[in-house]
């Protein structure tokens, strides 16, 4: 922590490379942002999404100096390749091309880093072929992180291309919460064991909480509950993760957009000996249409909540379940904390949904935990408490920034600056 201090006495502009470019790339979409790194502020900022499809859609954003209005661009674009490509252009069209001397690194969100990333990581031909090995465990994510990084890379060959892993963060996880009960030889053979993901979020917004509280990360417990479309929940003890609910791959755990979360593994065997199904059709089925949208159809909480509102059974029952779901993991983490300082809702639904936060804490105010209905219909962008004074623990809504944490590790990586 002492010594090189590259980013705080800084240099004069334009001496010292200071941007980072974030790309997330995932299954069908990619997320990117052009960060400075003097100031952490947002150059540009993006999504392309439906990647693959006929209706592909690029929104890009500038943000640098007095900003500038939204571009969208509609129409096939075929691969994560040429997603990156006209990625670039937009940027170029911006004077902010990949081309650019400002350009410090490209860091990437990396779904899976198994157990031998445990930080970022300066990207060579062994850990692409490590974040290769780890595609069974991580189909969604993993393929479509590596096709990023090869992009990259050959648009860029002479700049640091770093990997921020959603594991990495987890890896403090105790063997009592990592390791699953079966035969410790069949796991060790086969490297089996509970990763979890979303760890990139997790840290940031455990971080974030405590800051919100005036505490050191040290000093605090966190439950952190990423609700995204995929979503996961996290128990944070003085700043070191201690249990997650996401397992080998990002499908154990909260019921989540489109993946059931936790079930009987013994459904599976049902599956293919009664119902006759392949492996393959059953990891669709859990990956692809279960969650929220096997239950009614939709995997979007706007539109749920909207036909609650009309009356729609099938919805409300798809909401209870993922209710249900989610305070048992909050009382879960709460008997592995102890003592909880805080509970964090974040991503997408955790950030917006305000029905879906209410109901998560309703009635719980024997464990300190409570809701207040004013402060938890408050829309903001900031990070901010929606429980009442009284409350013993503190109950937050705290955005996430990805992209943000993976421009600071990435960038501390390459100053050679601990992050
Ligand atoms: N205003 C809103 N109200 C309720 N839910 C919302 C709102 N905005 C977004 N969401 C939910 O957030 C989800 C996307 O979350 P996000 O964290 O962006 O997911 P991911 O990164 O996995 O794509 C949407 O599918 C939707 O369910
Ligand atoms: C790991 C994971 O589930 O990621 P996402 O929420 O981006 O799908
Ligand atoms: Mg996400």
């Amino acid at each position: 922590m002492t010594g090189t201090t590259a980013t705080a006495t800084g240099t004069a502009a334009g001496d010292t490379a200071s941007r980072v470019l974030v790309l997330n790339s995932g299954s069908s979409s990619v997320k990117y942002q052009l960060l400075d790194m003097r100031d952490s502020s947002r150059l540009a900022a993006g999504l392309v999404e439906r990647i693959g499809e006929q209706t592909s859609r690029l929104v890009h954003t500038p943000l640098g100096g007095g900003g500038g209005d939204k571009r969208e661009r509609t129409g096939p674009i075929a691969d994560h390749a040429a997603a990156l490509k006209a990625v670039a252009e937009e940027l170029a069209a911006d004077g902010l091309g990949l081309d650019s001397p400002e350009l410090a690194a490209i860091g990437h969100r990396v779904v899976h880093g198994g157990l031998r990333f445990s930080a970022p990581t300066v990207i060579d031909d062994a850990v692409l072929a490590e974040i290769e090995r780890l595609v069974p465990v991580a189909p969604l994510h993993n393929p479509a992180n590596l096709t990023g990084i090869r992009t990259a890379m050959d648009l860029r060959p002479d700049l640091p291309q770093i990997a921020v892993f959603d594991t990495a963060f987890h890896t403090t996880m105790p063997e009592s919460a990592a390791r699953y009960a079966i035969d410790v030889e069949t796991a060790d053979a086969h490297r089996i064991r509970r990763y979890g993901f979303h760890g990139t979020s997790h840290a940031y917004v455990s971080r974030e909480t405590a800051k919100l509280l005036g505490k050191a990360p040290e000093e605090v417990n966190v439950i952190v509950l990423h609700l995204g479309n995929g979503a996961s929940a996290s128990a944070v003890k003085g700043g070191r993760c201690v249990d997650t609910s996401m397992g080998l791959t990002p499908l154990e755990g909260l019921v989540m957009g489109t993946r059931s979360g936790d079930i009987d593994p013994a459904v599976t065997f049902h599956l293919k000996r009664v119902a006759g199904m392949s492996t393959d059709e059953i990891d669709v089925l859990l990956n692809k249409r279960s969650g929220l949208v096997g239950l009614c159809g939709d995997n979007d909480m706007r539109e749920i909540r909207r036909r609650i509102d009309e009356g729609d059974e099938r919805a409300l029952l798809a909401f209870d379940i993922y209710i249900h779901r989610l305070r048992k993991y909050i009382g879960a983490y709460y008997a592995v904390l102890g003592r909880v300082d805080a509970v964090a809702f974040t991503a997408g639904v955790g950030e917006n949904a305000a029905p879906v936060r209410e109901a998560a804490i309703a009635g719980l105010e024997e464990l300190g935990l409570a809701v207040d209905a004013d402060l938890n219909s408050v829309r903001s962008e900031k990070a901010r408490l929606i429980s009442p004074e009284y409350a013993r623990v503190a109950v937050a809504v705290v955005p996430t920034d990805e992209e943000l944490e993976i421009a600071t590790q990435s960038y501390a990586l390459v100053r050679g600056v601990n992050a």
